[in-house]
């Protein structure tokens, strides 16, 4: 390989440089690939004086896959280098080191002093030119001697790596490395370390599962069949061909991941999708193993309509004519609620906004108030926090707020007292009053359908023209997908962190029972656990873990979950109503909703969301999640 002359500074030098300079170390004759790395070190931000602050995860999975088949190999190998001032790394795709083997005593040190020991993550990003981030970025046998690593830190080091392919998926697993002191390098090392590799690979062929292996058999057909995007799905993987995985953001796949297991349920074969690019036919073709066990599907994408609007990240998020950004979601249930609250905004009438607690009547509502023409001012009252407004002192204000042309936010309404109940309900009867519509401002309601019966809610309601029940999140939980970025955006103050896909696909097979206001403190929570980047699911609260990782329901009972939770919908959560409508007992329909794990605020009062842990709509990836803390 041609010697290129460049200083770690990303540069290509054409001078010289005072070694004392902290940022000009010497010039240096590198090979290509490492002058390409130093690039690459020099674009992250690293500076070759960079300390040794490298992320440190000790959270790994002990029990991988890449783990069980490399433990064996390397203790021959470790043990046959044992008297030898050699260490033995072993990184997963992270570049996170999972294992060491050191020789001689003595290395222990320089090895720790650059922090190569398990935990530790030597992607490029973090660590410029290495044996184990390098040789990731270039997929092949990369060795880096002494002063070829970018950052002084690892100088004192020479290593080699090898990548480790998954022989059925053929991505890269982890890596294979030998380091040793700068000096004690020797050219055997990468042979050395192939023929290890090549064992660890067979050895990972036998450790696939059946199921990945037909998954990956049914693909490599689909693609030689269609020309369109494909992908291949089970809970341990996602196979893409090149126009899938140039069109698909995370949350597309995350979405497209939910859609096959709903269409597993339905037993339909087809379903049509927004994704970030527009909307797309998905055809889904189930794989089963050669003993018939379901193995994973195959989904077949054909575009029905280009998305022509920009919409930055997050796709259902789509400005309306109004320039007002709706809110997240893009299921039905979301889609029918935010063009029925534009259509509301059309007329001056009061609303009534009722759903399970945190489901986002608050946020509904003050959309409806952004998007209500001409425009006003607010004034949100929360009649479950007296010392904020005495009931009495509410209704008074309310009513001058409304006299003054400005809307009314009144939540929690079921907190008010009979007279104050009967009062509000006299405002919104007369609420705008016809010779002073354009005058006067717009009544906004909400109140929680849990504490109360629906003969309460029926006569608190009465007086007001229009209702919005909004659905609990466990029955549109594809909109999780656009409603993280969104509460991370808000949560973080500036759009950089990002949830992964298996993190996205644990959030949605959560049952969030205290809804849209849960998520957010889960995600809360797990922006805090992370480095503020990329949430993994080890940095999400154990009970959402938990729940996620809940048994699998049969399809029989995710068929009966379907359609009690629709049957429940259309009666606006009467059970009485839909325990009739279903032909079964209420007994019967309240231990349904408890064993199927459907979510309602009741559940949560009587403290019997505990109980939903161990119910469960599907189960996460082997190889993705992150332990259970
Ligand atoms: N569509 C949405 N997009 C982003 N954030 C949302 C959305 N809906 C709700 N939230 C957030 O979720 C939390 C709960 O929402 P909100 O206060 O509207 O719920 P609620 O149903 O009115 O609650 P309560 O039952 O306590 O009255 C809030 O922090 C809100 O900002």
């Amino acid at each position: 390989m041609e010697p290129t002359s460049v200083a770690p500074g990303g540069r290509a030098s054409g001078g010289t440089a005072t070694p004392e300079a902290r940022h000009e170390p010497p010039q240096l004759s590198v090979r290509a690939e490492i002058a390409l790395s130093w690039r690459r070190s020099a674009a992250c931000g690293i500076t070759p004086d960079k300390k040794a602050e490298l992320p440190y995860d000790p959270d790994f999975d002990s029990d991988s896959r890449l783990l069980k088949a490399a433990t064996p190999v390397v203790e021959r190998l470790a043990s046959s280098l044992a008297d030898t001032s050699t260490s033995i790394l072993l990184a997963d795709r992270q570049a996170r080191i999972v294992r060491r083997w050191v020789g001689e005593k003595p290395l222990y040190s320089a090895l720790d002093n650059a922090h190569a020991a398990p935990g530790f993550a030597f992607a490029e990003e973090y660590a410029g030119t290495n044996g184990l981030g390098t040789v990731l970025e270039e997929a092949r046998t990369v060795a880096v001697r002494g002063e070829e690593h970018y950052a002084d830190f690892l100088r004192h080091l020479s290593c080699v790596g090898v990548p480790i392919h998954n022989p059925v998926t053929r991505a890269v697993e982890g890596v294979l490395d030998i380091t040793c002191l700068a000096d004690d390098y020797n050219p055997l090392i990468p042979a050395l370390l192939s023929e290890s590799v090549q064992h660890i690979e067979t050895r990972l062929s036998h450790l696939s599962s059946p199921a990945d292996v037909a998954l990956v058999e049914a693909f490599t057909r689909a693609r030689r069949l269609h020309r369109g995007a494909i992908l291949g799905l089970n809970p341990n993987m996602i196979l893409t061909n090149p126009i899938a995985s140039g069109n698909l953001t995370p949350h597309d796949q995350a979405v497209l991941w939910d859609a096959s297991t709903q269409l597993a349920r339905t037993q339909r074969s087809e379903v049509s999708v927004d994704l970030t690019h527009g909307r797309y036919r998905v055809r889904c073709e189930p794989v089963t193993t050669g003993s018939h066990h379901p193995a994973g599907v195959v989904l077949y994408l054909d575009p029905i309509r280009p998305r022509h609007v920009s919409t930055g990240s997050h796709p259902s998020v789509t400005a309306t004519s109004t320039g007002i950004t709706p809110p997240a979601g893009r299921s039905p249930q979301w889609r029918r609620i935010t063009t029925r609250i534009q259509e509301l905004a059309q007329l001056p009438d009061p609303v009534a906004i009722t759903g399970e607690p945190g489901s986002g009547k608050l946020y509904l509502a003050k959309y409806l108030h952004e998007l209500s023409s001409p425009a006003r001012g607010l004034r949100v009252f929360n009649a479950a926090d007296p010392t904020e407004t005495a009931p009495k002192n509410l209704i008074i204000r309310a009513n001058e707020t409304l006299g003054q042309g400005d809307n009314v936010i009144v939540r929690r309404i079921e907190y008010l007292p009979t007279q104050a109940q009967a009062q509000l309900r006299a405002l919104a009867a007369t609420s705008p009053h016809p010779t002073s519509a354009s005058t006067t401002g717009r009544l906004i309601v909400t109140a929680q359908t849990t504490t109360h019966t629906n003969e309460w809610l029926e006569q608190a309601l009465a007086s007001y023209p229009h209702h919005l029940w909004v659905p609990p999140l466990a029955q549109h939980t594809e909109d999780i997908a656009d409603l993280t970025p969104v509460l991370l955006t808000e949560l973080a103050g500036q759009p950089t962190a990002h949830c992964s896909l298996p993190t996205l696909q644990a959030l949605m097979r959560s049952p969030w029972p205290g809804n849209i206001a849960e998520l957010r403190d889960a995600l809360a929570a797990a922006l805090n656990a992370s480095d503020g980047q990329e949430i993994q699911p080890h940095h999400l609260p154990t009970w959402v873990l938990k729940r996620a990782h809940q048994r699998q329901l049969s399809v029989m009972d995710q068929s009966e979950r379907e359609l009690i939770i629709e049957t429940l919908a259309s009666v606006g959560n009467n059970r009485t109503q839909a325990a009739r409508i279903l032909g079964i007992g209420r007994a019967t329909l309240y231990r349904k909703i408890r064993t199927l794990g459907i979510s309602t605020a009741q559940e949560l009062q009587m403290g019997l969301s505990d109980q939903l842990i161990g119910q469960s709509h599907c189960q996460v990836s082997r190889d993705r999640r992150g332990p259970a803390r």
